[in-house]
């Protein structure tokens, strides 16, 4: 094995990753290896994560440590998928990586909008900045893909559809911001359980192959949030509501304060709903808190850019 580039100890990157909305998921049958084909359509909003990535001393392999809302719940070793990241970076150029991660949490834990695949992609960059090691975007992309099928939206942002298993991505033109609601809750969703969920509730029903929704594709290439409300779609809605069937009443309450639409953020089990502006968000969102129907319910927009470098003493 080689030695990394060896930035002095305490030299430290931190990146800021954004969280994801499917605006459209549709999905496919399952396929032999378990996977679903899909068309989905993601959107970065503006709730973020932090990675910092910090120099370590030799030979201890990744450490890691978390903070924020629901970070109890973020496993510590290397089931994490921000440590993954590290190992696999650091494979990638034949070295065994001495770096300690932080992870700054704001985005929901297991609640449907991608926050270990942001803590992925996070880790991904902040360590190939720290340690100078300049993988092509392609490389970062490929990596990315070997650890999730959501990570590669994570590093890129913006919008765009992604397919096979959601890793293919096709950035999407959006003419506008989008104001978004996001009302989290208590508990976790599994992502394997949902989509086992979505397959026993089809039974033996044909399954079409996904389709990405020309109508949708063109109202966010407009800006058009009318447009937008008319056409979001999530096929693990119903896989979700039926493992979660309080989130019915969460969906009614948005829809009741004033939001145009609503649907489950991906796997759920996050709410999301659309404003026609900041402030109707801002609203609907108050609302939400007040009545005790989400207690962090919160205003946001999107599309935001994806991975993004915010400090650097490397
Ligand atoms: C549903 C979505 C929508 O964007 O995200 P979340 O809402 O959970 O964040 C994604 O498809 C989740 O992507 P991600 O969380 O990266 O999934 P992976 O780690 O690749 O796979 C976890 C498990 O989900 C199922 N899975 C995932 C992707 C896919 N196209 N088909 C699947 O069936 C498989 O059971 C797989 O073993
Ligand atoms: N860095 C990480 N942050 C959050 N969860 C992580 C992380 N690494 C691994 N996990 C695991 O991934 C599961 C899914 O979490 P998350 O990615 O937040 O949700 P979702 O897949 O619904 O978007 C969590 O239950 C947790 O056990």
């Amino acid at each position: 094995m080689s030695q990394p580039p060896r930035p002095a100890p305490g030299r430290s990157v931190t990146v800021r990753v954004p969280a994801k909305v499917n605006v459209q998921l549709s999905v496919g049958p399952r396929r032999p290896d378990g996977f679903h084909d899909l068309a989905n359509v993601f959107l970065a909003v503006g709730i973020h994560d932090r990675v910092t990535a910090t120099t370590a001393p030799d030979g201890q392999g990744p450490g890691i440590s978390c903070s924020g809302p629901g970070s109890e719940h973020v496993p510590l070793d290397g089931r994490n998928l921000a440590v993954r990241a590290a190992e696999l970076l650091a494979a990638h150029h034949g070295f065994v990586p001495d770096v300690h991660l932080h992870i700054d949490k704001d985005i929901p834990v297991a609640g449907g909008m991608a926050g270990g695949s942001a803590d992925a992609a996070g880790a991904l960059l902040a360590c190939d900045t720290l340690w100078g090691t300049r993988t092509p975007r392609a490389d970062l992309l490929e990596l990315c893909a070997r650890l999730g099928s959501d990570v590669p939206f994570s590093l890129v942002g913006g919008a765009a559809l992604g397919e096979g298993r959601g890793e293919r991505l096709t950035e999407l033109p959006v003419g506008g911001t989008f104001h978004w609601v996001f009302a989290p809750a208590d508990g976790g969703l599994g992502t394997p359980e949902v989509y086992r969920e979505c397959d026993r509730l089809r039974g033996a029903a044909a399954v079409p192959e996904p389709a990405a929704d020309p109508a949708l594709l063109a109202a966010l290439r407009a800006g058009d949030t009318a447009g937008l409300a008319a056409a979001l779609a999530n096929d693990l809605q119903p896989a979700a509501l039926s493992l979660r069937p309080d989130l019915a009443a969460t969906l009614a309450a948005g829809l009741a304060a004033g939001a145009p639409a609503g649907l489950v953020s991906g796997s759920g089990p996050t709410c999301a709903f659309l404003a026609p502006d900041a402030e109707a968000a801002a609203g609907i969102a108050a609302t939400l808190v007040a009545n005790g129907v989400s207690p962090r319910a919160r205003a946001t927009a999107g599309p935001v850019p994806g991975a993004t470098t915010i400090e650097s003493h490397a």
